[in-house]
């Protein structure tokens, strides 16, 4: 893997390029996944044209990290801050990986008193990529924590959009605070949609006309959480487009209702894949 410092939108990211012609954009800001095309040369990350590059307000598009809280389920700001702060980029000693750390610091201190370093691994292989998430308690007393990889897929149109697999799984619908067995055997997204389900144990698949992507998570991530903010809320969110909704589908490897409890000197792992069928 090539891995070059560029400035993506004003901002320090880093391309990654392998043999085969996959490519890989990661902001420092919050280890977030811009980009990522494998060898055909297609974008499979959504990243909105309007997505903040300030440096500070979380990105909206790739894959941004939830951690250490899920939305609004905690006292911390939403979705926990590793998003809206700088991770640093170090060697991975793997060729196809790329590294970022973050480590707790005053700021972090003052949200959340715990001493920490998180590690974003990112893996390119052909036809997939691997984002994968460490957690590693470096203080004297366990603390828990949630978190989830929110990946926002992109897509042709979601209209055209099924996601199979969630069959049989348990659903939290927060739309309706409605927990029930899914009994679709594929998704269609019509509207807006928010669900935390149980993750099942074998991978999604994401179908389009154009092409499926397989969808896979660690069983350290209990939860996938789906979500399309249709056209409703998606037209109140200042940094999408009215239509941005329409290309993208968040499918998120999380750890949500059973916060992970660290032990001093322990470390924890949660990862997705993608994979290009
Ligand atoms: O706008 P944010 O903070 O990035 O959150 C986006 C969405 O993230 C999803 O994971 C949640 O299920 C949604 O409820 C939430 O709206």
């Amino acid at each position: 893997m090539k891995i070059t410092p560029i400035e993506f939108r004003g901002q320090p990211a880093l391309r990654a390029s392998t043999a085969d012609g996959s490519t890989l954009t990661v902001a420092l800001h919050g280890a977030q996944v811009l980009s990522w095309t494998a060898a055909d040369g297609v974008e499979r990350l959504y990243l909105s044209p309007s997505a903040v590059f300030d440096g500070q307000a979380a990105i909206r598009g790739g894959v941004p990290i939830c951690c250490p809280q899920f939305n609004q389920r905690g006292m911390l700001p939403k979705h926990g801050f590793m998003r809206n702060l700088p991770w640093v980029h170090e060697a991975s000693g793997t060729p196809e990986t790329l590294r970022l750390t973050l480590r707790d610091s005053e700021a972090t201190r003052k949200l959340w008193p715990h001493a920490f370093e998180a590690r974003l691994e990112a893996t390119l292989s052909t036809g997939g990529l691997r984002t994968a998430l460490t957690l590693v308690n470096c203080g004297t007393a366990p603390w828990t924590f949630a978190a989830a990889l929110h990946t926002y897929l992109r897509v042709d149109d979601i209209s055209g959009v099924r996601l199979e697999g969630l069959q049989g799984s348990n659903r939290w619908d927060s739309l309706r605070d409605d927990r029930h067995v899914e009994t679709s055997a594929a998704l269609h997204f019509d509207a807006e949609f928010d669900s935390v389900y149980a993750a099942p144990a074998r991978p999604l698949r994401l179908v389009q006309p154009s092409g499926t992507l397989e969808i896979s998570q660690s069983a350290s991530c209990s939860e996938t959480v789906v979500w399309n903010p249709g056209a409703v809320l998606g037209a109140k969110l200042a940094d999408m487009p009215a239509d941005g909704f329409r290309h993208m589908l968040c499918v998120e490897a999380a750890r949500i209702d059973e916060p992970v409890l660290l032990a001093p000197g322990a470390q924890w792992l949660g990862w997705q894949q993608l994979r290009v069928l």
